[in-house]
C-alpha cells in the first residue's frame, strides 16, 4: 500500500493563459492544481502564459494545495524554455507530458535539477515502460492522459472504459509498486455529473488516489468519491478496536459484521483514518 502525505482527490487543470481561472482557483476546494502550459494553451499564447504563470505563482494564495506545472514536451519548440521557467517557479513539481521512458525524465532533470517530477502516462510506449518510469528517483506521481491514450490506441469512448483497462492497470501496478501517487484521467463531458460520478467511483474502486478535472463544477464530485465515507470511517474504527481486543487475548483474527479482520485489514483501516484526517486538516487550513 502507498502511504501519501496529502490528499489528491481533486486535481484541477487550469490553462495558464487564463488569468480569471488562475485567480478563481485560489478559492476552490481542490487538493491539487495542474497549471497547464501544454494542451490548454494555444501556440500564440504560450510565451505570455509562461510569464503570467510565473508571476501568479510568485503572488501565491494557493494555500496548501499541491501545485504542479505541466510543461510542453522537450521535443517541442516550447519545452526547453518551459522547463527552465518551471524550475524557478514557486511550484511543488513539474509535470512532463507523454513520458515514454526514464530517459525522458533524465532529460528534464538535466534542466530542472532535483525538483520533483510527475509524468503524464498517455502513450503506448509509456504504458509498456510504466514501471521503469515509476522507478526513477525523481518520480513523484503519475497522471493518466486518457484522451491521448484513446487517440493512440484508436479506442472508442465507452462508459465502462473497457478499451483502456489494460493500460490503466499497468500504470496502477507500476505506481503502487514504487510508491508514487497516481491520478485518473479527465472526464471530458464537464456538464454530465452522473457520468463523472460513475467514472470517479470506478477510479476509486481501482485504487487511483484521485481524479484529474477540467472544470470547477467537477470538484465536489471527485472530493466526495475519493474521500473515505462516514460509514467507512466508522467501520475502520470498529475493526481496529475489535482487532486490538482480540490481540490482547492472544488471538490473531477478529470478526466484525461477520467478516474476518486480520492485521492487514487493520493496516488498511489505519490508512483510511489517516486519509480522513489529512482531508480534515486540508479543509481546516
Ligand atoms: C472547459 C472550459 C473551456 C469551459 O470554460 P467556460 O465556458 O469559461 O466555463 P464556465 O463559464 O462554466 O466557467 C465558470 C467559471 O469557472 C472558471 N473556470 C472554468 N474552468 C476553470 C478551470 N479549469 N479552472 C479554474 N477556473 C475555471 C471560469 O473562469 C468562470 O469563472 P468566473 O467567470 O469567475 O465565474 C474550461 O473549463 C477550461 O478551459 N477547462 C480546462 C481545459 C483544460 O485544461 N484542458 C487541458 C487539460 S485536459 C488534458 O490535456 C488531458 C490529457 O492530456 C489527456 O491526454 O487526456
Ligand atoms: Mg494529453
Amino acid at each position: 500500500m502507498v502511504t501519501i502525505a496529502s490528499p489528491y482527490r481533486s486535481v484541477l487543470y487550469i490553462p495558464a493563459s487564463k488569468s480569471r481561472a488562475l485567480d478563481k482557483a485560489r478559492s476552490l476546494p481542490v487538493d491539487a492544481i495542474i497549471f497547464d502550459l501544454e494542451d490548454a494553451v494555444t501556440a500564440e499564447e504560450k510565451p505570455n502564459a509562461r510569464a503570467l504563470l510565473a508571476e501568479t505563482l510568485a503572488q501565491g494564495g494557493y494555500g496548501n494545495r499541491t501545485r504542479l506545472v505541466r510543461i510542453n514536451g522537450l521535443d517541442t519548440q516550447w519545452g526547453q524554455a518551459d522547463a527552465e521557467a518551471a524550475r524557478d517557479m514557486d511550484a511543488d513539481a513539474i509535470l512532463l507530458p507523454k513520458v515514454g521512458s526514464p530517459a525522458d525524465v533524465d532529460a528534464l532533470a538535466a534542466i530542472t535539477g532535483d525538483k520533483p517530477i510527475w509524468a503524464m502516462l498517455e502513450t503506448p510506449q509509456g504504458m509498456l515502460n510504466a514501471h521503469a518510469i515509476a522507478s526513477h528517483p525523481l518520480m513523484a506521481g503519475f497522471v493518466m492522459g486518457t484522451n491521448d491514450l484513446a487517440k493512440e490506441l484508436n479506442a472508442r469512448f465507452r462508459t465502462d472504459r473497457a478499451p483502456l483497462m489494460t493500460s490503466l492497470g499497468l500504470c496502477l501496478l507500476a505506481a503502487k509498486a514504487e510508491g508514487v501517487i497516481i491520478i485518473d484521467g479527465v472526464y471530458n463531458a464537464f456538464k454530465d455529473d452522473a457520468g463523472l460520478e460513475q467514472e470517479c467511483i470506478q477510479g476509486r474502486d481501482m485504487g487511483f488516489d484521485g481524479k484529474s478535472l477540467i472544470h470547477p463544477a467537477q470538484v465536489e464530485i471527485a472530493n466526495s468519491a475519493f474521500a473515505p465515507s462516514p460509514e467507512e470511517v466508522e467501520l475502520a474504527r470498529r475493526q481496529i478496536a475489535a482487532f486490538e481486543e482480540t490481540e490482547a487475548q492472544g488471538q490473531g483474527v477478529a470478526v466484525v459484521d461477520g467478516r474476518i479482520v486480520e492485521n492487514l485489514h487493520v493496516a488498511t483501516a489505519r490508512e483510511l483514518l489517516a486519509k480522513a484526517e489529512m482531508i480534515e486538516a486540508l479543509q481546516a487550513g
